[in-house]
C-alpha cells in the first residue's frame, strides 16, 4: 500500500495552489507536510482526499485519489454541536454503519476514545469543550474509520505540549500497528523532525525538499520556505533542535 503523487497539481481558478509535487508515501510511515502559511499544504492533502479536483497523478492504494479508505482531519473543524464526542466520532464510522449501530462499532469508538484518554468526555457536547479536546474528538473520529491512509491536517495545533506528544505517539504507533500511509500536517518543525519518517518542504506550491528529517530541516532548508534564520542546537542525547532566530523578511521592524 502507498500513496503516490506524480506531476499533481492544484489549481483554484487561473492560480496553481500546488504545483507539480511528486511524492510517495509507503505503508508504516508518517510523512510530515511543512512550509509557510499558503505554501500549498492543505491542498496536497485535499488533493490525496480527491476533496479538490487536481492535475497529475495520484495513487491512493492502487486506486484513483478518493476511492479509498481515508481518514480525514481538516484544518477548519466545523461540526454540528448538538452533538456528543461520542456520536462525533461514531460519525468516523459512517462507511461501516447499518440501520442499527453495531456492538463492534461502538466497540471500535470506545478503543479509540480510550486510546487518545478521551472517555470522561464522550457524553460531553462538542459546544461544551475546549478548543484543544474538541480536536481530539475530530482526530478521534479520523481513526475510527480504520482508514488506509490517515491525513491529518494540523492535528495539534490547539493542544498543549503534553497532548501534542502524546497524539503524536498514537498517530506514529497506529501507523505501524495498522500499516497506514499517514500525511500530517505540522507547524512545528522540531515536532515533524521527531515524529516523521520523512519529510515534504513546500514552498510557494512547489516541493522544495522531501526526504529524512535531517536532511529536509537543514539551516539553509527553513531560510529558504521560511525565510527564516534558523540555528540547529545538538542536545544531550544527540537529537537536534531548530531554532529560528531571525526573519530575513526586510519587512520587520527592529
Ligand atoms: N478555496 C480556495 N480558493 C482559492 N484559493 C485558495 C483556496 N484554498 C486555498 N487557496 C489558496 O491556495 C494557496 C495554498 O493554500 P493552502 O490552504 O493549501 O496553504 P497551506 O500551506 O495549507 O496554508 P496554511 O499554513 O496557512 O494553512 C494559498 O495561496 C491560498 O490562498
Amino acid at each position: 500500500m502507498s500513496v503516490e503523487l506524480q506531476g499533481v497539481t492544484v489549481r483554484y481558478g487561473p492560480r496553481a495552489a500546488l504545483q507539480d509535487v511528486h511524492l510517495c508515501v509507503q505503508a508504516g510511515r508518517v510523512l510530515g507536510i511543512v512550509g509557510a502559511n499558503g505554501s500549498g499544504k492543505s491542498s496536497l492533502v485535499k488533493a490525496v482526499a480527491g476533496l479538490v479536483p487536481s492535475e497529475g497523478r495520484i495513487r491512493v492504494c492502487g486506486h484513483a485519489a478518493g476511492r479509498c479508505k481515508i481518514g480525514y482531519m481538516p484544518q477548519d473543524l466545523q461540526a454540528p454541536m448538538a452533538l456528543t464526542v461520542l456520536e462525533v466520532v461514531l460519525l468516523g464510522r459512517l462507511g461501516q454503519l447499518r440501520l442499527r449501530v453495531q456492538p463492534d462499532d461502538l466497540d471500535a469508538v470506545r478503543q479509540v476514545l480510550q486510546r487518545l484518554g478521551l472517555e470522561v468526555l464522550a457524553g460531553r457536547y462538542l459546544n461544551e469543550l475546549s478548543g484543544g479536546q474538541r480536536q481530539m474528538a475530530f482526530l478521534a473520529q479520523a481513526l475510527v474509520s480504520e482508514p488506509a491512509v490517515l491525513l491529518l491536517d494540523e492535528p495539534i495545533s490547539a493542544l498543549d505540549i503534553c497532548h501534542q506528544l502524546e497524539v503524536l505517539e498514537v498517530v506514529r504507533a497506529m501507523t505501524i500497528e495498522r500499516q497506514l500511509c499517514t500525511l500530517i500536517v505540522l507547524h512545528d518543525l522540531n515536532a515533524t523532525a521527531r515524529f516523521a519518517d520523512d519529510v515534504a518542504l513546500l514552498r510557494d506550491g512547489r516541493l522544495l525538499a522531501w526526504g529524512a528529517p535531517e536532511q529536509v530541516l537543514t539551516v539553509d532548508n527553513v531560510a529558504a520556505g521560511f525565510d527564516t534564520r534558523a540555528e540547529v542546537l545538538a542536545c544531550d542525547d544527540g537529537t537536534r533542535v531548530l531554532v529560528s532566530r531571525q526573519s530575513l523578511r526586510g519587512w520587520v521592524k527592529r
